[in-house]
């Protein structure tokens, strides 16, 4: 069997045997199996035949057990291959985190005998990632316990010395505690912060002691010994060596067992002892046969060249001068690939994280430019009901203007009782129709009348009553006129009427016409019966010029005759003239 595999069985074997049940359950075997994997192979062997038989029967996670068994047994056979195929698969697709986990340790760790960093390191990092969801206790310890073992074997001594120390706080027992103790020996050792004195060489030695750990605590020992080499103590570092060789021989765990004898051979060397380095030196080198960049066979071959200088056999001085040289460049090789390994691993993980500091960056600017969007489109949606209701309220502000405008006109220009012209506005209304009139030399005719017996109406029938008669005057006399007409009411219940294009006969026939209109009103909606008329004086430009006084004053004068002989007529202003006495003052 391979020494690596070896190597692999006895560090895994972390959990304790106790068997002993004759139920056979498949939960039962299979945990049975799981305890009895490293320390009892035969008996491991005959439960997986058992649990082979059931096989078909076995739940998904029942099957990812067995699967992770049978890896192991595989591995135990040599078939390392096959076992981390399925590891890698559990690793991948198990169906629980422990299983995968689990796995993953395997896998850890049989990257680290095999020498395969990288995929060690990504394995590490998987479980590193998974750790706080393992509620396992004895798991998450091995899971640590790996991840210092597997640092400390790529050579980052602070990130082993720290998950060892990790380990160490948990308050362990047993084997677990013998581990971590023995990580921070071998941590502490390469970071050059171990003395002979140290308070760890005690706790370690002691916890491996209790335990029953020979493997660990002849590893102990080995730092022990090359710190005593390192100070030139040849004497205690030999003793330490010899007190432990026996017990190293019996356990034959080889990478410890090769460098035992290797650090022998330099002790006794460094004693002047060529025979037995010579010795202890091929000892080692004959165990290391199969295993790659080791120290012991760096050692080893140097012990070998020195001796042979001793002996001034130059022959094989050089031949194992060059072994050497070969060792220590694939040991240094090792260690290279190891740094750049694990160099790589880190660019990955800053890498990483640059990537996603990038991504969380740009996420966070397209969040800011979807806010500043929706901001924008929002403020434009605010502008632009703002807007609409600015231009509404200016719209309405403008109606209302109009209308207020329309209304102050109407005010200005209309008699509010009978909502024809008033006198203002007819003045000024007239007085641009006589001079169009003039300009064009066409006639000109106004039309003046006064209701008749009004204040006797008034004083009948009340104020009201007078009022109606008004309107209804007004609203009659405003259908019948021409629509060029200029129609108001002048005074109290006088009324004007100013006819472009109209000559005094024509306006006489139309004064008939209002005449007539007025005295066939019927009172009666006004709740009294009584008559309505009207006189009516007409004269036009050619009688009174195209001055608005002069036509006014003149129809008034023909208005009076009207009054004067008898009301309820239509007199021409021409009538007035013929009608003045000698002395031209009317009758
Ligand atoms: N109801 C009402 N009466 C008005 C209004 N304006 C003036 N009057 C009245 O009109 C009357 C005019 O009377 P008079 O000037 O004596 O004229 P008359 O009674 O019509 O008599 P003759 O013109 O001579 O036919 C007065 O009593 C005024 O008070 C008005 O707006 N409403």
């Amino acid at each position: 069997m391979p020494k690596f595999i070896v190597a692999l069985i006895i560090f895994i074997s972390f959990i304790t045997p106790s068997w002993g049940d004759e139920i056979r359950s498949i939960d039962f075997l299979l945990e049975k199996a799981s305890e009895n994997r490293s320390s009892d192979a035969d008996e491991f062997n005959k439960l997986m035949e058992e649990l082979k038989t059931f096989e078909s029967n076995l739940s998904r996670i029942q099957n990812d057990e067995y699967s992770y068994l049978l890896a192991y047994q595989m591995a135990f056979r040599g078939d390392f291959v096959g076992a981390q195929t399925i590891w890698e698969q559990l690793s991948v697709s198990g169906q629980t985190i422990n299983i995968q986990f689990k796995a993953n340790i395997s896998l850890i760790n049989t990257m680290a005998l095999s020498k395969e960093w990288n995929k060690g390191l990504g394995y590490l990092e998987k479980n590193i990632e998974l750790m706080h969801l393992i509620t396992d206790s004895e798991l998450s310890q091995l899971g640590v316990s790996v991840t210092s073992y597997f640092y400390n074997k790529i050579g980052q001594y602070e990130l082993g010395l720290d998950y060892a120390t990790k380990l160490d706080n948990l308050f362990l027992n047993g084997r677990n505690l013998c581990v971590a103790k023995h990580q921070i020996v071998e941590s502490k050792f390469y970071l050059k912060k171990l003395q002979l004195n140290s308070a760890d060489f005690k706790t370690a030695i002691d916890a491996c002691s209790i335990g029953d750990e020979p493997v660990w605590l002849s590893a102990i020992q080995i730092y022990k010994a090359r710190l005593m080499l390192e100070n030139n103590d040849f004497k205690s570092a030999l003793n330490v060596l010899n007190s432990n060789v026996e017990e190293i021989e019996r356990i034959h765990y080889i990478p410890i067992q090769s460098l035992f004898y290797a650090l022998l051979a330099k002790t006794y060397q460094a004693e002047n002892d060529d025979e037995k380095a010579r010795e202890f030196a091929l000892q080692a080198i004959e165990l290391t046969k199969g295993m790659s960049n080791t120290d012991s066979e760096v050692i080893a071959y140097n012990v070998l060249f020195q001796s042979s200088v001793n002996d001034s056999d130059y022959e094989s001085a050089l031949r194992y001068y060059i072994k050497f040289a070969e060792a220590e460049k694939s040991y240094f090789d090792d260690l290279k690939t190891k740094y750049l390994a694990f160099q790589l691993a880190q660019h990955k993980a800053v890498e990483q994280k640059v990537q996603i500091e990038l991504l969380n960056k740009q996420n966070k600017l397209l969040q800011a430019s979807q806010r500043l969007a929706e901001s924008e489109t929002e403020n434009n949606r605010l502008f632009m009901a703002l807007l609409i209701m600015v231009i509404s309220l200016l719209s309405l502000a403008s109606i209302r203007a109009k209308q207020t405008q329309k209304r102050l006109k109407r005010l200005a220009q209309y008699d509010s009782l009978t909502q024809i012209f008033n006198r203002g506005h007819f003045t000024s209304a007239a007085q641009e129709a006589i001079t169009a009139c003039q300009k064009n030399q066409d006639t000109i005719s106004c039309i003046l009348f006064d209701l008749d017996n009004f204040k006797g109406i008034n004083d009948k029938h009340g104020h009201g009553c007078g009022d109606w008669v008004l309107k209804h005057v007004a609203s009659t006399c405003d259908d019948l006129k021409r629509k060029q007409d200029i129609f108001a009411r002048i005074g109290g219940e006088e009324f004007c009427v100013v006819l472009s294009n109209c000559n005094a006969e024509m306006a006489m026939n139309i004064a008939e016409d209002y005449r007539k209109a007025i005295a066939a009103l019927d009172s009666s909606p006004s709740g009294y019966e009584f008559p309505i008329s009207a006189s009516f004086g007409v004269t036009d430009s050619q009688q009174s010029d195209y001055s608005l006084e002069a036509l006014t004053s003149n129809a008034d004068s023909a208005m009076y005759l009207a009054k004067h002989t008898g009301r309820n007529r239509v007199c021409n202003y021409a009538d007035v003239e013929s009608a003045k006495d000698a002395d031209g003052v009317m009758i």
